[in-house]
């Protein structure tokens, strides 16, 4: 079975970024490039990786007006990333651009609550409430406006899955159990993620900081 795995390659360094896809190929369903990646290496360093022949899910997470947002995807044609992630802050006409713009095959996907924040920090953007029902809002906005799918927490997306059952669920943020967590803050386990209904897997420094790429995401493939 395919693994449910997609590696986040979160570097610049497109050498780096194609020695640990090589290493890990055999234990993720996909590799995941975001800003970092992309801002070095543009749309040309994402077809290199997608040369290797792994799924690329493409993390730009992007949030402007409208015709801005759609104009962006139209720009990517070509790339026809397995899955796009665009801000659900946006709106339900910039979600409904991307979506229209993107290729038939491209998953686009809605980051609701980053997985980096929490209730605290939620309020201080101006938004009050609980991380379920700021996930579940822009949840419901997602699939109104035709997207594929959200971007959420392990902590939420059981409400998600709910809500939206045929919705494509990604959750990042995961961390083996005692693993290090850094800057995240909603962080659950690979296994319990899967329990409550991920569809996919966003797996980075776990994999990519350890000494060993490919023993980590053995490791961690092994827990699902
Ligand atoms: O809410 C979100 C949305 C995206 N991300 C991205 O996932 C990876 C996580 O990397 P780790 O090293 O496993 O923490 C990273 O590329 C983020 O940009 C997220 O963490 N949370």
């Amino acid at each position: 079975m395919t693994s449910r795995i997609f590696v986040a390659l979160d570097t610049p360094d497109i050498d780096r970024a194609k020695a640990i896809a090589n290493r890990v190929r055999h234990h993720v369903g996909g590799i995941k490039l975001g800003l970092e990646f992309f801002m070095a290496n543009g749309r040309h360093g994402v077809q290199e990786m997608h040369d290797l022949g792994l799924p690329i899910f493409l993390d730009l997470k992007l949030h402007d007006i409208p015709n801005t947002v759609g104009k962006a995807v139209q720009a990517l044609r070509g790339l026809d990333p397995a899955v796009l992630t665009v801000h659900g802050a946006g709106g339900r006409a910039m979600l409904e651009d991307a979506k229209a713009a993107a290729p038939l095959g491209t998953k686009v996907v809605a980051v609701t609550m980053l997985t980096s924040l929490d209730e605290n920090d939620l309020r201080t953007t101006g938004i009050e409430g609980s991380a379920h029902d700021q996930v579940l809002r822009l949840t419901d906005l997602a699939m109104d406006a035709g997207l594929d799918g959200i971007v959420c927490s392990g902590d939420e997306v059981a409400a998600a899955h709910k809500h939206w059952p045929k919705g494509f669920f990604v959750v990042p943020g995961v961390r083996p159990a005692n693993g290090h967590i850094g800057d995240q803050k909603r962080v659950v386990t690979p296994r319990a993620a899967l329990d409550a209904g991920a569809s996919i897997l966003v797996v980075g420094r776990p994999i990519t900081g350890a000494d060993d790429p490919d023993l980590a995401a053995r490791e961690i493939g092994a827990t699902l």
